[in-house]
Formats: C-alpha cells, sequence, structure tokens
C-alpha cells in the first residue's frame, strides 16, 4: 500500500500545483489519474493553445505550462499512480482515508484532494456490436505503454491527433500498422497529417481512409478487424490489437457516489477553504462550485493555496501553522 500524507485525485495543473503549495507546508502528495500521462485538459486537449491569463506569462503553450509545474514541483518528490481510475475512498477509524483505483492500487492518507475538473475522461467508443467482447482481449481506447505494442499488428482508427500521433509512433515499434479513417481527410494537425502520408507512401503503414469500421472478429482474442469502403467492398485486416481513437468525453465517473454534495456534475465546495461536505476531503480546480466559481487554471492556483493551509491540522494535528513567504520558508530547505 501507497502511503503520504495528501492524495491528490487528479493530476492536472490544479493538482499539480496542489503539490507545491502542499510541499511548502512539508506535506507529501501522491498524484494519481485515469490518463497515462499528467497534465489534465492542458496535456489531452490542447497541448499546442497559448494561454494568455497566467500571470507572469504574457503567452505560454499549455504543455509548456504543465513542463514548468512539474519542474517546479520537484523539489517536493511526488509520487504517481497513472492509468488508472480512482473508483472508491474507504474511510478508516481514525478519521485517514485508503484511496482505491480500479486497478486494485491502495493509497493511505490523512487528506483527500479531488483535482478531477470535468470528472474521468471516458473514450468515445466506436458502434461496433461485439466491440465489449474485445475489451482486454485486444481492444484498447488508449496507449498507456507503447512497449505493448512491440512487434505486434495494430489497427487504430480516427482522424484526430491522437490517432495521427500514435500510428506515427507506433510504425517504429509494432510489426504492422493500418490507420482506418471515415473521411479522405484529417483533423489532427497538418504537419502529423502530412507525416501520415509520407509514412504510406513508404509502406511503413497501411492507410485505409473513406472506410467505415464493420466488424470486430476473433474467438477467444482479437484476429481481425474489418472495414468497408464506400463502394461497400470489405477489408478484413488481421491484427494483435485494435485502437480505435475517437477521443475522451468527461464524466463524473465514480465521484459522483462518494456521498459528496453534488450540484450539476459538481462538488459543492465552501469558499474558505475548499471543504467538501465530508471532513478531510477537499475538492479544487473545475471540479468544484460555489457561488461565483470561474473554470479557470488560475482560480484553481488559488483554492489550491487556501486548501493546503486547513489541510495542514489533519496532517500535523499537533502542530500550529504559521503563515511564512516562500523567501521565509525557502523551497531549498526541504
Ligand atoms: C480548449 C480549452 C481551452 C482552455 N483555455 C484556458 C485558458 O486559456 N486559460 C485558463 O485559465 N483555462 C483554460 N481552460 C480551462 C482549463 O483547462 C481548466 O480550468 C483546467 O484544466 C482545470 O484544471 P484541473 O486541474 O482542475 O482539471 P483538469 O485539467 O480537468 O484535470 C483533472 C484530471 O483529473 C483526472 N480525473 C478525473 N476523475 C478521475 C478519477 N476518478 N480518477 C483518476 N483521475 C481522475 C482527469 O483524467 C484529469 O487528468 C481551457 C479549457 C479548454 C477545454
Amino acid at each position: 500500500m501507497i502511503k503520504t500524507d495528501i492524495c491528490i485525485i487528479g493530476a492536472g495543473p490544479v493538482g499539480l500545483f496542489a503539490v507545491f503549495e502542499a510541499g511548502l507546508l512539508k506535506m507529501r502528495c501522491h498524484l494519481i489519474d485515469v490518463l497515462p500521462q499528467v497534465g489534465g485538459q492542458l496535456s489531452e486537449i490542447y497541448p499546442h493553445k497559448p494561454i494568455y491569463d497566467i500571470p507572469g506569462y504574457p503567452t505560454i503553450k499549455a504543455q509548456e505550462l504543465i513542463d514548468n509545474q512539474l519542474a517546479q514541483i520537484k523539489p517536493f518528490n511526488p509520487t504517481f499512480t497513472l492509468g488508472e481510475q480512482v473508483s472508491a475512498l474507504k474511510k478508516q477509524e481514525d478519521g485517514s482515508y485508503i484511496v482505491q483505483s480500479d486497478e486494485g492500487t491502495e493509497i493511505h492518507c490523512q487528506v483527500v484532494v479531488i483535482a478531477a475538473g470535468l470528472g474521468s475522461f471516458e473514450p468515445r467508443k466506436p458502434a461496433l456490436e461485439n466491440l465489449t467482447n474485445f475489451e482486454r482481449k485486444g481492444v484498447d481506447y488508449m496507449v498507456k505503454d507503447p512497449e505493448k505494442y512491440r512487434g505486434k499488428r495494430i489497427v487504430i482508427a480516427g482522424g484526430g491527433d491522437s490517432a495521427l500521433d500514435w500510428t506515427i509512433f507506433l510504425a517504429d515499434v509494432a510489426a504492422e500498422v493500418t490507420l482506418i479513417h471515415r473521411s479522405d481527410s484529417f483533423r489532427g494537425a497538418p504537419d502529423s497529417a502530412d507525416k501520415i502520408q509520407e509514412l504510406a507512401q513508404a509502406g511503413r503503414i497501411n492507410l485505409l481512409l473513406s472506410h467505415h469500421l464493420s466488424a470486430l472478429a476473433g474467438t477467444s482474442q482479437l484476429a481481425s478487424v474489418i472495414a468497408v469502403n464506400k463502394a461497400q467492398e470489405t477489408v478484413t485486416i488481421p491484427a494483435d490489437y485494435f485502437i480505435p481513437l475517437f477521443g475522451l468525453s468527461p464524466k463524473l465517473g465514480p465521484i459522483a457516489a462518494w456521498g459528496l454534495q453534488i450540484d450539476k456534475n459538481a462538488i459543492e465546495v465552501n469558499t474558505f477553504d475548499y471543504a467538501t461536505n465530508v471532513e478531510r476531503i477537499f475538492a479544487i480546480g473545475d471540479i468544484n462550485t460555489y457561488p461565483g466559481k470561474l473554470k479557470l487554471i488560475l482560480c484553481g492556483y488559488h483554492e489550491a493555496a487556501l486548501m493546503a493551509q486547513s489541510a495542514f491540522k489533519y496532517v500535523y494535528p499537533d502542530q500550529k501553522l504559521s503563515f511564512k513567504y516562500t523567501t521565509v520558508n525557502g523551497i531549498n530547505t526541504f
């Protein structure tokens, strides 16, 4: 079991900044995120978009902000569980919590901070009749570890950035990569679309444009993906793995069942320290709601700072907290 002071659910910008604010007060943090990488919406939805409303940066690209935040929290040595969804919270007799993931990871902590943004990102699935039969038997909705596909036959479906980026990446890893897209043009970055065409011309990937997914075949394990072109001709592609990358849609997910006061898919908190109605559980960032709430990164940073001051009493019940600036309470001393 992982032991920490604060378990932060969600490694988006607000969860990451909470590590900094907690670290200044000598509280250790473990972050858990259902996505395979940190950065929340910034890394998943708009990594290349410039952001203009972060104080001190006239402009900064979303992924660069996340990279800077990771550098900023490095002195506090946070630990991470990525690619796992928090499914349950178990209250212990002493008031502490065990946070459980869908993969069986358990994290013991004094305080739970929900920084879960829009909720869990869940994959948009193609409408294929027997799709669920092959989940964990050849169908993956996101690439967690590219090494899994080394030397395998992969079929990717989609036309956005994820589908293009992973096709390009896996062309060097997998034995065969086929990209199926229903249209004849891509939604992803033009650079990536050009690279896909180059790989196809060089015979390094199979590119099936204007093809619709039709069916999956196999017995206990996926064996092939079947697609149909505009002329209704069928193509059968032998495959070890099928990875439909049609984007992710946010859902509140298991959080809805934790006894928290919820208003329109957001967790109600007070504006003193962003505590929820359940003791030792705080909610910060896009996931919370209160009068006047703005879903902005900098508002989440503010909430993280106030949350940490209140979380201190649960981690160090015998100590009195006195507020200090970072120059006094310098991070180099941690
Ligand atoms: C296109 C776009 C542009 C934007 N531009 C700006 C801008 O210019 N300036 C600005 O201030 N804001 C902008 N925003 C809003 C900004 O992205 C959000 O305010 C910010 O991402 C909130 O950060 P967060 O850490 O609270 O949540 P998120 O970034 O949503 O991160 C939450 C994380 O929690 C994880 N999670 C959720 N549930 C679970 C669970 N049960 N188990 C494990 N993990 C879980 C998710 O996978 C996710 O990674 C923009 C948003 C979008 C969509």
